[in-house]
């Protein structure tokens, strides 16, 4: 006699297969991360080409001539897609919250709820995203380990090309600015007066930003579009069918373009996030470096979306996408 799917799958596997289908990827597929830096660097440490290549952005000291196309600073993916990361990342996620069922088609209360919680859950992020990398009541957290770390801006050019003082008070004031440049010690300061960001532990803003913007938008994509939020209450279903009958077509019709074409956008980021990941894992910054990034953007995932199914105080805080 056949036995039926469910008596076929083990326990253990059913709740995986089930927290997939309701929106929650299990921790281990945060895995996926490591694999790629892992990846990327074991490349790096064996591909001649890449060899000559790899070395930490830190202490590479002026330009290079690329050999690939993704080990260029100034690749067109690069200046347009993760220099201005953030502003990707949170396009794509208000696409979800205009188009998803989840935050669109269900009971107005419930997406209120969802709505509020899921903006609660992308502040968490970028804020995490701005103290880490922009700006941590000054310096932001990376610059501030490297300086910690023993690292400062060297070389700096600004004075070297100025021409030279003529008095004592210029000389005093240039010799004030380059005290100041030494003082400041953040990555764009350094960079502006054209110095070298030198010397202690650069940890990878790529890693930590293409970490955190793809599983951020990963999960909330997962959520968004989950089984879970697929059946409508029943007071609620009573009312869209009657909706339904009136222009049902046209409006489900676009509606479903949208929704469709959006969860393509969130993918899209997410993906690229995930290549240009891997192209850093080859091309830029030392071991140390890109596991320091991945480590604070996996413990940012970890506090956002795993704390939250154990602890139920911060879960109803901050909800589960999708829930
Ligand atoms: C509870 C309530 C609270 C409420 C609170 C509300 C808060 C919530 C509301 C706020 C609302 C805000 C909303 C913002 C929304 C936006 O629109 S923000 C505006 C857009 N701006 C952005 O997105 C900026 C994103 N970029 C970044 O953050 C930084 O550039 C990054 C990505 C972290 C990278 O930093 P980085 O300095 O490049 O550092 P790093 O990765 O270490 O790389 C070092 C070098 O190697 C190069 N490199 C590394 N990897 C690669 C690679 N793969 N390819 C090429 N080059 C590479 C880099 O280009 C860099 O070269 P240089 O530029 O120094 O020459």
């Amino acid at each position: 006699m056949a036995t039926s799917s469910s008596t076929t799958i083990s326990p253990r596997r059913h709740e995986s297969v089930s927290r997939w289908r309701s929106g929650q990827p299990p921790a281990f597929a945060l895995l996926v991360y490591p694999i790629t830096l892992l990846v990327g660097s074991l490349y790096s440490a064996i591909s001649p080409t890449a060899q000559s290549q790899q070395q930490s952005t830190a202490t590479r000291p002026g330009p290079v001539v690329p050999i690939n196309y993704f080990a260029r600073k100034d690749n067109i993916f690069n200046i347009y897609f993760v220099k201005v990361g953030w502003a990707w990342t949170t396009l794509a996620f208000v696409s979800l919250l205009f188009t998803q069922q989840a935050y669109t088609h269900s009971p107005v209360e419930l997406r209120a709820k969802r709505s509020i919680k899921a903006l609660l859950r992308y502040a968490v992020v970028t804020c995490a995203w701005i103290l880490t990398t922009q700006w941590f009541f000054g310096p932001a957290i990376i610059d501030r380990m490297f300086t910690l770390s023993g690292g400062r801006c060297e070389n700096i050019s600004i004075l070297a090309d100025s021409p030279s003082p003529s008095s004592s008070a210029a000389a005093g004031t240039a010799h004030k600015v380059t005290e100041e440049i030494k003082t400041i010690f953040t990555a764009v300061a350094c960079k502006a007066a054209a110095g070298h960001w030198k010397g202690g532990h650069d940890v990878s803003g790529h890693v930590f930003m293409l970490v955190l913007a793809s599983a951020f938008l990963a999960v909330e994509a997962l959520g968004a579009s989950s089984e879970e939020c697929k059946p409508l209450a029943d007071g609620a279903k009573e009312k869209q069918h009657n909706i339904n009958t009136m222009d049902h077509s046209a409006v489900a019709d676009i509606d479903d373009r949208f929704k469709v074409w959006s969860l393509r956008f969130v993918w899209g980021v997410a993906l690229l996030s995930w290549w240009m990941l891997l192209m850093t894992a080859i091309w830029f910054h030392t071991w140390l470096e890109k596991l320091s990034g991945l480590l604070i953007a996996i413990s940012v995932i970890y506090i956002t979306y795993y704390l939250p199914r154990t602890l139920t105080s911060w879960r109803y805080v901050i909800g589960i996408p999708g829930i």
